[in-house]
């Protein structure tokens, strides 16, 4: 951990940084119509997102009644690439206060990381587009380091060489799987509410629960105390 930092704090990024829901269910709607199905619309594809995108598209199709695995599978999730790529920010934004908790937790001496399910190279082009990359020391999707969450490791790859003794960090998620990767790799977990998680996220038990980005800040100050 370089001089001067506190620890790290951990983003997810679809659903709790960025609302990025309409931009990937326009590119699962194109994927569907060039094969012949009725569109899925936004509802519903955001109910698909946190699992990474062969997982979006998987369910997708099925929603239309196409099963693909393998090849198949990872043929359509090209297709959808392809598509995403052109999509990537015409309509996400960040959300409310996103700037200003990740410039407040900076100049609060935290290092900041996004850990997402997301591609990286997606991950990285959306954030650049909407002025967020310059706060992040690095971008682990789920092909930075051949693991992703719910796997606990994705999360402790983003923290080489940190003592947690001495310099603690902490998840910030809008999903049941950054809930439990936060909670197998032992990391105190604030759960994002304004997200897609399908569950009720008090069941999960995180060590907070914030309706906002501007409550990040001080739900950090309180975890790491
Ligand atoms: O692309 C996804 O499925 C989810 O990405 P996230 O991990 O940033 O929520
Ligand atoms: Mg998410």
């Amino acid at each position: 951990m370089p001089e001067g930092l506190r620890g790290t704090v951990i983003f997810d990024l679809d659903g709790t940084l960025v609302d990025s829901a309409p931009d990937l269910a326009d590119a699962l709607d194109t994927l569907l119509e060039e094969r012949g199905h009725k569109a899925l619309g936004l509802d519903h594809a955001r109910r698909l997102i946190g699992h990474g995108v062969a997982e979006l598209v998987r369910k997708g199709l099925e929603a239309r009644g196409e099963t693909l695995e393998g090849l198949d599978l990872a043929q359509a999730v090209q297709r959808f690439l392809k598509h995403y790529t052109q999509f990537l920010s015409r309509k996400s934004t960040p959300y409310p206060g996103a700037a200003e908790a990740l410039t407040e937790l900076r100049f609060s001496g935290w290092r900041l990381v996004v850990c997402t399910n997301k591609l990286e190279a997606s991950a990285r082009g959306l954030l650049q587009d909407l002025g967020l990359l310059p706060a992040f020391a690095l971008v682990a999707g789920p092909d930075t380091f051949g693991v992703a969450k719910p796997d606990p490791a994705h999360l402790l790859r983003c923290l080489p060489g940190q003592d947690l003794s001495k310099h603690p960090a902490i998840m910030v998620g809008d999903s049941e799987v950054d809930v439990a990767a936060a909670q197998a790799a032992k990391l105190p977990v604030i759960a994002a509410t304004w997200g897609y998680a399908r569950v009720p996220l008090a069941d999960l038990r995180p060590d907070s629960l914030v309706n906002s980005l501007s409550d990040v800040p001080s739900a950090v100050e309180r975890l790491s105390a």
